[in-house]
């Protein structure tokens, strides 16, 4: 039996082109692994199908060619064992911040009593700083960044097993994300849950994450490496950059998203597979051309 949490496998989305055209192919035959308890991030440039990728995960949207294992069972249609969190929040607007979360948590827990579901609701909504009368105000009346807080309290309530955010802080000023940054580490590491987060944020990536996925330019986009963060945790914002890997693993980073990912861009796949190389670049495994120094067995990271 395979130890992967998550198995990608031949993965493919294609969608209708214009009309009489070619459909549109933002990536085929992609394969990778997430293991149980893993935080991994996805950085690439804007249309390479981050979102289409994740979309897939959540069950929102259907690959055209393979399919993904969560946990044993094929994902097919949305589930309350994988959370999301949109960049566009995703909130019911008819009801207050706190009904919202307890609409989730209620849909979780059907047999919590209501004191339950209000006070299971209510300390998340405390995590993410959204007490003293907000939490009774309705989206509208909200601002955007106190909007995205809901709809984070609310897929960390609903406590899944996969938690799926897409630039979940993007909305963000610089101090609530950070602490909402610090909440989610916390909670991920107090927890079993695995986490697949999509960001633009090189830094945040490096702070948060296990392992770095990357992707390149599309149509016929390849996630094509899969950077390991050797950093030790816990990790404070303010002392990671004095970690000697820190600056090797930033500038891998930078350098893909501003090299390597339009020359390694994809074209038609030969049908074989585009699983992604390990790269470790705190620990010197990687060769100038972004490839490691040694072939290292996919498995030792991504299990
Ligand atoms: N429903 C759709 N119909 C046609 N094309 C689509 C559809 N959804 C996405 N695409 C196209 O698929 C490609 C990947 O889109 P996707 O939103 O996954 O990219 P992304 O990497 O998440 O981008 P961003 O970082 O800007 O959010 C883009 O070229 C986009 O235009």
């Amino acid at each position: 039996m395979s130890r992967s949490f998550i198995e990608v496998s031949q993965l493919a989305k294609r969608f209708p082109g214009p009309k009489d055209g070619q459909p549109l192919t933002v990536f085929e035959n992609a394969d990778f692994t997430i293991k149980r308890g893993e935080f991994v991030c996805i950085i690439g440039h804007s249309g390479c199908g981050k979102s289409t990728i994740m979309n897939i995960l959540a069950g929102l949207d259907e690959p055209t060619e393979g399919g993904i294992i969560m946990d044993g069972k094929e994902i097919s249609g949305p589930s309350l064992e994988r959370g999301v969190v949109f960049q566009n929040y995703s909130l019911l607007p008819w009801l207050s911040a706190l009904k919202n979360v307890m609409f989730g948590v209620r849909a979780r827990h059907p047999q919590w009593t209501r004191a339950q579901v209000y006070e299971h609701s209510q300390k998340f909504l405390g995590l993410v700083g959204l007490t003293g009368g907000a939490e009774h105000r309705k989206p509208a009346q909200l601002s955007g960044g106190m909007r995205q807080r809901v709809s984070i309290a609310r897929a960390f309530a609903i406590q899944p097993k996969l938690l799926l955010l897409d630039e979940p802080f993007g909305a963000l000023d610089a101090l609530t994300r950070g602490t909402i940054q610090d909440e989610l580490t916390r909670i991920w590491s107090s927890s079993e849950q695995t986490v697949f987060m999509i960001t633009h944020d090189v830094d945040e990536a490096i702070l948060l994450a296990d392992r770095i996925l990357l992707m390149t330019n599309g149509p016929y986009a390849r996630i094509a490496e899969s950077v390991v963060v050797d950093i030790p945790r816990p990790r404070q914002r303010g002392e990671i950059i004095h970690d000697p890997g820190y600056y090797k693993i930033r500038n891998h980073l930078v350098d893909f998203l501003t090299n390597r990912s339009k020359k390694l861009s994809g074209s038609q796949s030969d049908g074989s597979t585009n699983s992604p190389i390990t790269v470790r670049p705190a620990l010197d495994e990687v060769q100038s051309d972004g490839r490691p120094t040694s072939p290292r067995p996919l498995v030792s990271v991504a299990v």
